[in-house]
């Protein structure tokens, strides 16, 4: 049987980013890409290098430093943009210019208020100027799907007559359904004349939950490359989730006769990585990597598992990474245990690192009766989002009631210097919170603020996700504990710290120097 290759072209870091309230560190970006490279992912679209400085250092540094897959950066039909998209992938081993410009009628009125005519002659021009700088251009007519098919074709034909290597077929707004983008794709295969010359590739959105089923349409169709992000980040609804595309052509690796190069044991942890550094939660029942993806609740469900896992499992925990343990590690565990334990969950660390978690494990052994994967995931993920600790969380107290105002104190350190302070709120949360924001000395907007369990039972370790903006940037925070006063108290400072590294801007008198 003829098995076709399917490229995966993942935009976590630029589609995905464009997710409401996301704002990734360039160092947050290579730590992802880096896992994206151990997923071997075809491609790593890191960024929109002209939409500021920050996108651009991070597409730089991304190029600079992650061999094995091609990086992409994206360009809209310009000059400007096609310098700028150049200029960052200088360092790539293999570089990618992506440029754009929308093909439907709607856009060509309402937005870029252009003819199709003008529209045609920018899409040629802009992949004849890339291809000056690079060999490898792909070009995206934007909202493909509400376009018309004809003036689609011309487009299409002219970008690859201009020498556009990948051609990619947008549905922007995720308007198309499977039946009909499968027949766009066919009809593309026939009308565009050299078609041939080119990689076919499909980037699905997700605004009537269709991303993926469109993608695999059009996998069926013939396209050969499909655009994805780790857990279906995205614009609005996000884009195609690359754990259920490349899940679905693995498991059903005969009906769609494609397969991927995708090395699927990374999946859960990559996944696990992007909501951490996102602080994007995933609900339990999230296709593929949700918590309860492999879990089986009822009776029927369970007696058919225990007599043979293919009853209700259509493909194993493991083959995404999640290692089914014998070896319980607890407080009586080793540094010998644990260490194999990380590796075993695909964690290469320094030992520093090993022993800095090694030394936060056995905290948490001693709260908590039973450490489990996740536990560790969660511990590794939240020192990959530690920022230079302006301030620390010495100690606190908060005292609720259900008749009174709650109130908190904290002592914060700052260098040799400590600090204390107190204040009520409604409610524990919102009274520690507060205590921090006069603790530092700033007003803060809080965005969002969630609470999760990482595993279940009474001592489990909670994990709190906040999001805080500051001059239209958004910081993200995390912090674990199994006291969860404690880990929201940690995920606030946590945040504030990354917004003080990165505005550099001064808390009132606490520190000297610049802070
Ligand atoms: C479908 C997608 O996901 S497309 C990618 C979306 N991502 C982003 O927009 C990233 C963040 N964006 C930004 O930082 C900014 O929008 C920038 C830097 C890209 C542009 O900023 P500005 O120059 O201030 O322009 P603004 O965003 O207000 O308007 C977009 C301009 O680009 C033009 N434009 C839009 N798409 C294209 C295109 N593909 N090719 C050429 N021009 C385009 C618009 O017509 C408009 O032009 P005008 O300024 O002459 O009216
Ligand atoms: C830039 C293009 C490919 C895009 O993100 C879209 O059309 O959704
Ligand atoms: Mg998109």
């Amino acid at each position: 049987m003829d098995i076709t290759r399917i490229k995966i072209f993942d935009t976590t870091l630029r589609d995905g980013e464009q997710t409401p309230g996301v704002c990734l560190e360039a160092g947050e970006k290579l730590e992802i890409a880096q896992a994206l490279a151990k997923l071997k992912v075809d491609v790593i679209e890191a960024g929109f290098p002209i939409a500021s400085p920050g996108d651009f250092a991070a597409v730089s540094m991304v190029a600079a430093n992650i061999q094995g897959p091609t990086i992409a950066a994206l360009a809209r039909a310009n000059k400007k943009d096609i310098d700028s998209a150049r200029q960052a992938l200088e360092k790539a081993e293999s570089a990618r210019i992506h440029t754009f410009i929308a093909t439907s009628d709607i856009h060509l009125e309402h937005k870029l208020k252009m003819s199709r005519g003008q529209v045609l002659a920018q899409a040629q021009d802009a992949v004849r100027y890339a291809r000056q700088f690079v060999s490898d251009v792909e070009f995206s007519a934007e909202d493909a799907s509400r376009s018309d098919w004809d003036f689609l074709c011309q487009v299409y034909r002219a970008a690859i007559a201009a020498g556009a290597t990948t051609i990619n077929v947008p549905d922007t707004v995720g308007y198309t359904s499977p039946g009909e983008f499968g027949a766009l794709i066919a009809y593309l295969r026939e009308n565009v004349v050299n078609i041939n010359q080119a990689v076919i590739s499909v980037h699905c959105h997700d605004d009537l939950g269709l991303a993926v089923a469109n993608s695999l349409a059009a996998v069926a169709n013939g396209a050969t490359q499909v655009e994805c992000t780790i857990n279906g980040l995205g614009e609005r609804a996000g884009n195609a989730a690359m754990e259920e595309l490349v899940m679905a052509l693995n498991t059903r690796r005969e009906y769609y006769r494609a397969a991927t190069g995708i090395d699927t044991k990374q999946i859960y942890r990559a996944s696990r990585l992007v909501s951490t550094l996102t602080g994007i939660i995933l609900p339990p029942n999230k296709a593929v990597v949700g918590d309860n993806a492999f879990a089986h609740e009822s009776g029927i469900h369970q007696h058919g598992i225990m007599n043979h896992a293919l009853t209700y499992e259509i493909m194993q925990p493991e083959s995404i990474g999640i290692s089914h343990n014998t070896i319980v590690l607890g407080k009586h565990s080793g540094r010998h245990a644990f260490e194999e334990r990380l590796k075993q969950l695909g964690h290469e660390l320094d030992s520093q690192t090993v022993n800095n978690l090694f030394g936060q494990f056995k905290e948490l052994a001693d709260r908590k009766k039973m450490v489990f994967d996740r536990d560790i995931e969660a511990l590794v993920n939240v020192k990959k989002t530690e920022a230079p600790e302006w301030y620390r969380l010495v100690y606190h107290t908060v005292v609720s009631s259900n008749k009174t105002a709650a109130t908190a104190s904290v002592q914060l350190s700052s260098g040799d210097k400590v600090i204390e302070e107190a204040s009520c709120g409604d409610g524990p949360v919102d009274a520690i919170f507060k205590a921090l924001e006069k603790a530092v000395g700033l007003s803060i907007d809080l965005k969002d603020y969630q609470l999760k369990a990482v595993t279940a039972g009474e001592d489990a370790l909670g994990e709190a996700t906040v999001r805080i903006e500051r001059d239209g940037r958004t910081f993200s925070g995390r912090g674990l504990s199994t006291d969860v006063i404690e880990a929201s108290a940690k995920a606030y400072l946590n945040a504030i710290n990354k917004m003080l590294a990165v505005c550099g801007c001064s808390p009132a008198g606490h520190k000297e120097g610049v802070v």
